[in-house]
């Protein structure tokens, strides 16, 4: 008989009784890992003090690292490695006071067999609750079962009865009753009609999302299999961020120039320093310039009808950010780009829908959006925005929309309302600006296209931006993070904790319509879109049909 050489069998640890076991997924950055150590620490001692009011004892699944100073899980690998010490049947809880990536951590718990709880602290200063929307959307598109827990610190009576629950049971069992299933629609609605005709008409003649490439920061959830995806007309052109580096080469200096006296001309204010390891300089944004020009220009080689740049791995080591063009973009009104001899203006009086972070779920959202709101004849501006924080303002749960970098500035109220600043060194090394403000008052419909259990669902809703008072708006920015835009978002019929129990993502969109009638139909011709395309529509709170 042959020999061969075997691997040793491991033998499964056994979970201590009583016990739970932790573990924290960071960032891949460093510098993000080390800054917001000292707050996870705080969130775990927090978290373990509830656990042992409760009577059980918690377990920390791994240790701080010697050499960075910091207890983060910071890799795939490293996190493989963790789960191969944990006992594979203990109660085990993902604690996040921080942005995380869900890959560092998915393949541990795709095969935990013990219950799962993710659970992030109540707060603005980072984001941990935009960490755990990630990861609580991925384990839902893996299938894999988990609950989802949030607090300012673990004493008050809800979290402290929801835990007690999940450590009894190993579920928590939240209120979804704001959720229902889209109703058989009227047939003679126009926007019925509106939204069947979009559909058919993007199944017959299809459209091309270009993905420069796929997978940021390890958000699984943001990724649609062409299987899912394909039926609905829309195919994925395979971009590497390398080829726009080398166009965005190929553009010159006058050129971004031009754009960036048009921004100037616009009244965009740009909060430039000269210290370019923490503030914004005119190269930095010469440079998002040309990252712009470059996008719309490989987005007419490849004959794209939405794009989406992936930045923050690979990218963010070599330019500034991409968040000035992404909101560039997203805008009809923004610098004209011409092909590169010059003789055609590209996607002129447009907006090119950009889907930050490549979230594909976004992908769908903005392109299907775009197509309705122009065809309403409203502004087709749309972005999504992290689900980032949220505190009352005058009796009603006033949300912190608030994403990393850029809104169209439409959003804004225009350009002249429109600011940027550098981006954050924690996360944007070499900088950029951002393309912020406070989005102005108004109606949105908000959405979110996700995958579960192997199909493609999208949850819709009503909300209303509210303009608070100046001294109220930067005491949100300074909370979080000022340098980013923020919507301060109520919405219609969803309580905090009902949408942070249903949220499929660390994004949601949204989409301004001209009044509160106008956004209903909007939204109605959204649904029958949606429907009409096969994904499963749920309406969230109250709307209207
Ligand atoms: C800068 C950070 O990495 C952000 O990108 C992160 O908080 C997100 O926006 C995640 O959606």
């Amino acid at each position: 008989m042959m020999e061969y050489t075997l691997p040793a069998r491991r033998q499964p640890r056994t979970a201590a009784p009583d016990t739970v076991y932790t573990v924290a997924s960071g960032d891949l950055r460093l510098s993000a890992n080390t800054k917001c150590w000292p707050t996870q620490e705080h969130l775990e001692a927090d978290f373990a003090a509830a656990v042992e009011r409760l009577g059980w004892s918690v377990e920390r699944g791994h240790g701080v690292d010697e050499l960075t100073g910091h207890g983060f899980i910071d890799s795939q690998r490293a996190g493989i490695e963790v789960f191969k010490t944990l006992p594979p049947d203990a109660p085990l809880v993902v604690v996040e006071a921080v942005w995380q990536y869900s890959h560092h951590v998915l393949a541990g718990l795709r095969t935990h067999r013990g219950p799962i709880l993710v659970v992030a602290n109540w707060a603005g200063d980072f984001p941990g609750l935009v960490g755990l929307l990630n990861l609580t959307a991925s384990l839902t598109k893996a299938g894999v079962e988990h609950s989802a827990l949030w607090s300012a610190d673990f004493t008050d009576d809800w979290a402290v009865e929801k835990l007690g629950e999940w450590l009894e049971t190993g579920r928590i069992e939240h209120d979804l009753s704001h959720v229902r299933s889209l109703p058989a629609l009227d047939d003679a609605a126009p926007e019925v009609a509106l939204g069947r005709a979009l559909a058919d008409e993007l199944r017959a003649e299809k459209a091309i999302i270009g993905v420069f490439d796929e997978g940021c920061m390890g958000m699984y959830n943001a990724i649609i299999d062409d299987e899912l995806l394909n039926p609905l007309g829309i195919y994925k052109e395979r971009l590497s961020q390398s080829a726009l580096l080398a166009e965005m080469a190929r553009v010159s200096d006058a050129e971004a120039d031009e754009a960036m006296a048009w921004l100037e001309n616009a009244a965009l204010t740009f909060h430039f320093g000269t210290d370019d390891a923490t503030e914004l300089t005119r190269a930095q944004v010469q440079s998002q310039l040309k990252m712009y020009i470059a996008a719309v220009r490989i987005s007419d080689d490849f004959g794209l009808d939405a794009v989406g740049i992936q930045y923050q791995q690979g990218l963010k080591d070599m330019v500034p950010a991409s968040d000035l063009a992404e909101g560039l973009l997203n805008n009809v009104e923004r610098p004209p780009v011409r092909s590169r001899g010059g003789e055609r203006e590209l996607y002129p009086g447009a907006a090119l829908p950009h889907f930050n972070e490549v979230d594909e779920g976004v992908a769908v959202d903005a392109l299907i959006t775009n197509r309705i709101w122009n065809a309403m004849g409203f502004d087709p501006a749309t972005t999504l925005h992290d689900v980032r924080w949220g505190e009352e303002y005058d009796g009603e749960f006033v949300w912190v929309f608030e994403i990393s970098g850029s809104v169209p500035a439409s959003h804004n109220g225009g350009y002249d309302k429109s600011y940027s600043m550098r981006q954050p060194p924690m996360f944007f090394p070499l900088g950029g600006g951002t393309l912020s403000g406070v989005s102005k008052p108004g109606e949105i419909v908000w959405s979110r296209v996700f995958v579960m259990d192997g199909r493609l669902h999208v949850d819709l809703g009503r909300g209303s931006v509210r303009e608070l008072p100046e001294a109220e708006t930067q005491r949100r920015l300074d909370a979080t993070d000022p340098q980013w835009p923020i919507m301060h978002a109520v919405l219609h019929g969803v309580n905090r904790d009902q949408l942070m129990a249903r949220h499929k993502a660390n994004h949601v969109q949204v989409a301004y319509a001209p009044d509160a009638a106008a956004a209903d139909r909007a939204l109605l011709a959204k649904a029958a879109l949606f429907a009409e395309l096969g994904l499963e529509v749920h309406l969230c709170g109250d709307v209207a049909i």
